[in-house]
């Protein structure tokens, strides 16, 4: 049976675009890709861009994103931004958990369920990212990494909340190298995944909740992962940043 999932794409940029580069990008995706259907496409700017990036894609099918949030509702947590500072500007959807989070900022799975929680508090969906690096990939430890990041990480949820994350499959040695993991071991990893959130919330949330992957994703490479039974959707980096490169991305996406 083919899934009902929606199909969600999203772009991190990533420490990339000021405010100006930031709206000329939607002014050259909004008319090409801002009413398509059936597909979920959500841009995750710098903070600095956010307020001025609502403006341009309101009356678009263009969803806002964050790349990262606070746990806490305020308080003093210097260069820090609140889960209401963000729905307040009409954001939709916070990337949590990231590896270059996690590796440069010291996220933690404490820290990003916490993040987690106080999203899904705001009524942010939670981009929950998880992944292995290479030493744990060639260790064969993939499965248990990533089922340890997502138990960590839905922890304390109930199963309608759990059912609001999104989750984000990206193995630390394909984010920016160019390699990335084949469709089929990619959705070996979204399967099993989704088998652990089976296992902590039934199979009702487990059918429901999209799995995305990252990695190296391209235009020319998005179906293959799109196509496999496990995969919802892709988190895009480097290839989100060129607006026809963008359009390409959505528009194969939505052959799936
Ligand atoms: O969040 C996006 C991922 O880190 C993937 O980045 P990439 O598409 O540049 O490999």
């Amino acid at each position: 049976m083919p899934s009902l999932r929606t199909p969600i794409i999203a772009a991190n940029w990533k420490m990339h675009k000021t405010t100006a580069e930031s709206k000329q990008f939607v002014t050259e995706v909004r008319d090409p890709i801002g009413n398509m259907e059936n597909v979920t496409i959500v841009i995750c700017p710098p903070f600095t861009a956010i307020e001025s990036l609502s403006g341009c894609l309101s009356g678009t099918n263009l969803l806002l994103g964050a790349q990262n949030v606070h746990f806490a509702e305020e308080g003093p947590y210097t260069g820090e931004i609140s889960p209401a500072m963000l729905t307040e500007l009409g954001v939709r959807f916070v990337i949590v958990g990231h590896s270059e989070r996690r590796a440069y900022f010291n996220e933690t799975d404490a820290t990003v369920n916490r993040k987690v929680q106080a999203a899904l508090h705001h009524r942010l969906v939670p981009i929950v990212c998880v992944g292995e690096d290479l030493a744990e990939r060639e260790a064969g430890q993939t499965f248990s990494i990533v089922e340890s990041q997502i138990r960590l990480a839905l922890g304390g949820l109930d199963a309608s909340a759990a059912e609001q994350a999104v989750v984000a499959y990206e193995p630390i040695w394909a984010i920016g190298t160019g390699r990335s993991a084949s469709a089929a071991n990619a959705n070996e990893v979204c399967r099993h995944i989704r088998q652990t959130i089976a296992s902590l919330f039934g199979d009702t949330t487990a059918n429901k909740i999209r799995i995305q992957y990252g990695g190296s994703v391209k235009p020319e490479t998005i179906q293959d992962y799109l196509q496999q039974p496990d995969i919802d959707g892709a988190l895009v980096g480097g290839a989100s940043l060129d607006p026809q490169s963008f359009v390409g991305l959505i528009r194969a996406a939505i052959q799936k």
